[in-house]
């Protein structure tokens, strides 16, 4: 706190003809601009320099925005550049409420800006302009040159950064268009354009397949239960989830799907989509000889970090993405990655990693404009966090809600019936706790898990295993806190 008001008190006595920035991570020092009106056309941009400007108008950069409001150092110094049409929103409703049947009240922006998902205002357009940051719609990052500290915009603006935070995040995988992966009627869903599309198809569609058995398979498919319509999940693995599931969960949310008529087809690859004879998908020829009808397809196959134009500054081989440390600093001076796009550190495992999800996409943001600002210097120490819903609309007979803390490795214990709840616990080979999943939970449960996760302590696991409730064996496992 006490650097934060140092900062305020620094920013405000700052020259406004020039200004330097990032006590622990100044670079360089920019003239600052006046602030300035919201239409701006390419030809008044050229030379202008912006003291911060943030690429990428994502969910991190929705809260790399509210940052810098929080530290007075918003108005007149940031710009976001977009490709969007939107202000940055909460990009988990997007197959949540967004896929409600259209008469059970799907959320709609500007329902669901940053920082709303996390308990924030909701930074609409106007919260933008009532703070001085200026965004720019629809116009993304073309090319960049870090020797003149510059982006260009596919509209020909080119703008000149002090500090260049990269929020890019990352872009649906797709099939290729000689495998049918462009036909009409073949989703991918990764922004409000894709949702919009899908939903204009769901409403005339009859059969639905769902290809891959991730988070946007699992989410979709429930979806698509409560729009009636006739549907089937397809993908490689022989069970759902299975980067986080054990075969136990996952056998527990196939019978529910199920029974909800949702049919899975397991260990299954595509062979390609089929058009009928209007143009439109009309079928998925599986490499097994199966073929699947469908008027509407979804393909949920995993995302590829959006690095482009800026992989120069310097990627990880590993895990893909931008290279950056436990500040999130690239190679590059006065250049930051935050969100999906950034591999970093994972300091409570020791190992190099990207995370795609919305924890960490708010969170790297928060420690990165903290970072830049002020004289903060801790490491980022991130536990990991996943969560679904699904099951939400009015009138679904199971709400489905789960969360996940930590690391899966090493052996299971499972407790509960899944009817109400149910609680794995992931124990390594020196009786450690090391990850837990609950379904169902209070949000007393909940709050304990990251508790747990993050203290990894040594568990009885004969003790845990003896008995039958959830609540119990969480009695288990905080008692050994
Ligand atoms: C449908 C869907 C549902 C999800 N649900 C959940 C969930 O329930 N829970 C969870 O934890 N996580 C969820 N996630 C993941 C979560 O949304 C992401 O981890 C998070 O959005 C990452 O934030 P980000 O800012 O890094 O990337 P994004 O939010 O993807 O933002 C990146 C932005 O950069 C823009 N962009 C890309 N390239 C350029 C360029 N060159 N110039 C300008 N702009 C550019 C993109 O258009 C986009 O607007 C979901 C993701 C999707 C797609
Ligand atoms: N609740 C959440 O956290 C949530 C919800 C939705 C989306 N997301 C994010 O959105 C992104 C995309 O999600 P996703 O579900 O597509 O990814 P995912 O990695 O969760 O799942 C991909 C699935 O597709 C399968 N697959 C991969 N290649 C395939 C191929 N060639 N043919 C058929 N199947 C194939 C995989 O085996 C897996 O079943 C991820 O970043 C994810 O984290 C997160
Ligand atoms: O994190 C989230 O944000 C949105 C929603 O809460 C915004 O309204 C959502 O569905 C999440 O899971």
């Amino acid at each position: 706190m006490a650097s934060v008001s140092l900062r305020r008190i620094m920013a405000s006595s700052i020259s406004s003809s020039y200004c330097q920035f990032g006590l622990k991570n100044r670079v360089v020092g920019v003239p600052r601009v006046p602030r300035r009106s919201f239409v701006v056309s390419a030809s008044n941009f050229a030379n202008e320099n912006r003291e911060f400007v943030i690429v990428g108008g994502g969910n991190a950069a929705g809260y790399a925005a509210r940052t810098f409001v929080e530290h007075g150092m918003a108005d007149g110094r940031l710009c976001i550049v977009s490709k969007e049409a939107f202000a940055p929103y909460e990009r988990p409703a997007l197959t949540k409420g967004y896929l409600f049947p259209l008469d059970k009240k799907p959320a709609r922006l500007p329902g669901f800006h940053t920082c709303v998902g996390a308990g924030g205002d909701r930074q609409d357009p106007e919260w933008y302009q009532k703070h001085g940051i200026e965004v720019l719609y629809k116009d993304p990052v073309v090319s960049f040159d870090s020797n003149a500290q510059t982006v260009v915009t596919s509209s020909g603006k080119t703008i000149k950064y002090g500090s260049l935070i990269i929020s890019t995040g990352a872009v649906s995988s797709r099939f290729p268009e000689k495998i049918g992966g462009d036909l009409p009627g073949v989703h991918y869903i990764r922004d409000v354009a894709d949702a919009d599309s899908l939903i204009s198809s769901l409403q005339n569609a009859k059969k639905v397949a769902i290809i891959g058995g991730g988070y946007i398979g699992m989410e979709v498919a429930a979806a698509a239960t409560g729009w009636n319509l006739d549907t089937t999940i397809i993908f490689p693995e022989d069970h759902i989830m299975s980067r986080l599931f054990t075969p136990s969960i996952a056998h527990r949310y196939e019978e529910l799907y199920q029974s909800k008529g949702v049919k899975m087809m397991k260990g299954s690859l595509i062979e390609k989509l089929e058009a009928g004879t209007d143009g439109r998908v009309a079928r998925v020829l599986l490499k097994n000889g199966t073929v699947v009808e469908a008027d509407t397809v979804i393909v949920g196959i995993g995302a590829k970090p959006a690095v482009s134009p800026f992989g120069a500054v310097g990627l990880n081989s590993a895990v893909g993405g931008i290279q950056v440390d436990s500040l999130f600093r690239t190679s590059v001076p006065g250049i930051f990655a935050i969100g999906d796009v950034a591999a970093f550190p994972l300091k409570i495992y020791n190992r190099m990693t990207r995370v795609e999800h919305v924890d960490h996409a708010r969170k790297s943001a928060q420690h990165c404009v903290k970072t830049l600002l002020t004289a903060h210097t801790e490491p980022y120490d991130y536990l990991p966090y996943f969560y679904s819903r699904v099951f939400e609309y009015e009138g679904s007979t199971r709400k489905v809600w789960w969360q996940f803390y930590g690391d899966n490795v090493g052996e299971t214990v499972e407790i509960g019936n899944f009817d109400l709840k149910i609680a794995t616990f992931w124990i390594d080979s020196d009786s450690r706790l090391k990850g837990v999943f609950l379904e169902s939970g209070t949000s007393e449960e909940f709050a304990l898990l990251p508790q747990l996760a993050r203290s990894q302590p040594i568990v009885d696991k004969a003790k845990l295993k003896s008995v039958s409730t959830v609540e119990d064996a969480l009695e288990i496992a905080r008692s050994s806190l």
